[in-house]
């Protein structure tokens, strides 16, 4: 069941159209990333979820409420993840917490989120002392202390080194495993395959796909690489006969094909039944990196050739 759904939505700043018919539901208990280059229009989406910017057309609905319309009862159901200047820097974690457990009409217990957070060794620490790490983990609490049913999080590991990067993506799953819907807004692809259920891919404004993320590579058709040099040279009839195979090369005796699965486990066949070693074989699956290149790219030929005609 879709607890967030978001359709046609256009809104435009100064004349400048920088949503354009966005459309999208995100189901009960997944995590759903918004995934696109800066300057796509993902915040501006996804205030429209929370309520902060009102569509110039279409329509939201957060189990089933309008954001704007019932913006309180909104804010009870979906946490938000609070910017970083919106905390003063001499607040410690303990006094956000509490500060912010006041606004809610039954807040979680904000000991025991920050246990579960790893904040409760920082508890006096000032905000403004705080590491990145250390201030995502607060603002991860502050977007749960109203025992919200989803929450938006935006950005939430930009500027994070790896590990503190890796730490929220745990995070971020743990989230999901208690129960709350994640609406995730990202422009790391990694994050976005590692953590997603489903992902919109947000370009111009606009939905260019919307998959899980292995669909998304499937759709994009990117593809498996297999390389390898082979002990005996292989017939040209046989590498052209591979399935699904979009391209072989041979460079200096090493064969590169660019395929599937499917052609990953023709070539396997075919060295063992001419009983061929393949020497420093590689299989290199395609990452969400690779789709989004390929989507966006389809996308800016597609509308050159629009202009075009
Ligand atoms: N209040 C505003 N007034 C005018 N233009 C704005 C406003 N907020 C955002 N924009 C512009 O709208 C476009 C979309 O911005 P938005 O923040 O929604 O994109 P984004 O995909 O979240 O980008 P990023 O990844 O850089 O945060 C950008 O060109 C941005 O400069």
């Amino acid at each position: 069941m879709a607890i967030i759904e978001v359709n046609a939505v256009h809104k435009a700043y100064a004349g400048r159209t920088v949503v354009d018919g966005v459309t999208f539901a995100v189901d009960e208990g997944e995590i759903f990333g918004i995934l696109g280059p800066n300057g796509a229009g993902k915040t501006t989406t996804v205030e429209c979820v929370e309520g902060l910017r009102i569509p110039d057309a279409g329509t939201v609905r957060v189990a089933g409420l309008d954001p704007v319309a019932d913006h309180d009862r909104v804010t009870r159901l979906l946490g938000a993840q609070l910017q970083e200047s919106e905390l003063q820097a001499k607040l410690t974690v303990r006094e956000a917490l509490e500060l912010y457990s006041a606004f809610h009409p039954d807040p979680a217990d904000w000991r025991s989120l920050a246990e579960r957070l790893g904040l409760h060794t920082s508890l006096t620490t000032r905000f403004a002392k705080l590491s990145g790490g250390q201030k995502q983990r607060l603002s991860i609490a502050l977007a749960l202390i109203g025992n919200p049913r989803a929450v938006v999080l935006d950005e939430l590991t930009t500027g994070l080194d790896p590990r503190a990067r890796r730490d929220t993506w745990q995070l971020i799953e743990e989230v999901r495993d208690s129960g709350v819907t994640v609406l995730l807004v990202t422009h790391f692809m990694e994050e976005a395959q590692r953590l997603c259920d489903r992902i919109a891919v947000i370009d111009k404004g606009r939905v260019v796909a919307l998959d899980t993320p292995s669909g998304l590579i499937r759709k994009a058709g990117s593809s498996t690489v297999i390389s390898f040099t082979p002990s005996q040279p292989l017939a040209p009839d046989d590498l052209a006969a591979l399935p699904a195979a979009a391209s072989v090369e041979q460079k200096g005796g090493r064969i590169v094909i660019d395929g599937t699965d499917e052609t990953v486990n023709a070539v396997i066949s075919l060295l063992a039944r001419h009983r061929i070693t393949a020497h420093q074989l590689r299989v290199s699956e395609a990452t969400l990196d690779d789709a989004f290149l390929d989507l966006t790219e389809t996308r800016t030929e597609a509308a050159d050739t629009e202009q075009a005609a």
